[in-house]
């Protein structure tokens, strides 16, 4: 299972430090949503100058435009970039077409879809997404009682290639592996962490043991 770094921070140059302390052990770099919007599309292209052996993840979580959101990303260096999967189809099929012209991926969020989310995950791989991240974003996260149990079931149920993010931790990676995610993502469990290059290492241990 690969280890997605979720660079959650606000400007560009927290975001090379971070990244910095934590490439050697992971596979993805995240900018992430507030970061793009923030220090704006050129992060993507910074990020990538300064590590060009890791896949770099935009995560624009575009909800219209699909094609000309996603073209944006991979014009400036992106890997792979999220669309929203519970958009439009046809906002979904244009970030497809983006990634087929630039030979790159498109990965479906499915942040607050939770009624039929099984069947809507299996809808938008069939639109021609890389995978899908099944996310509970962090406004969900802080309602008490959260867990990411819901998230794991609906990836074992799902039959479709996925990640998974959403308090991705040392304690809940094993589980997210278990389920056959291709993918775990982890921001806070990582840039929250007291020496964060040690933190990623120790999810890098527990994803691929
Ligand atoms: O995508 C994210 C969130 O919606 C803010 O943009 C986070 O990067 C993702 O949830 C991973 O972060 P953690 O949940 O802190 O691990």
């Amino acid at each position: 299972m690969q280890l997605q770094v979720a660079l959650d921070v606000l400007d560009l140059p927290s975001a090379l430090t971070l990244a910095d302390q934590v490439s050697e052990h992971v596979d993805i770099l995240e900018l992430g949503t507030p970061l793009v919007k923030s220090a704006g599309i050129g992060a993507v292209s910074a990020i990538k100058a300064a590590h060009p052996d890791k896949l770099v993840f935009a995560d624009l979580k575009t909800a219209d435009a699909g094609e000309l959101e996603a073209g944006l990303a991979f014009e400036a260096g992106a890997d792979l970039v999220t669309v929203m999967g519970a958009v439009d189809d046809d906002t979904i099929r244009g970030a497809v077409a983006a990634g087929r012209k630039y030979g790159k991926q498109v990965v479906a969020d499915m942040i607050s879809v939770v009624d039929g989310r099984v069947a809507r995950i299996r809808e938008v791989a069939k639109l021609g997404v890389s995978f899908v991240e099944i996310h509970a974003g962090l406004d969900e996260q802080a309602r008490p009682g959260y867990s990411i149990d819901q998230l794991l079931e609906d990836g074992r149920l799902a039959g479709v290639p996925f990640s998974i993010a959403g308090g991705v931790k040392v304690d809940t990676i094993g589980s997210v592996r278990e389920a056959g995610a291709k993918v775990a993502v982890a921001g806070g469990a990582i840039y929250n962490a007291p020496d964060p290059g040690a933190a990623a290492a120790e999810l890098k241990k527990r994803a691929t043991r």
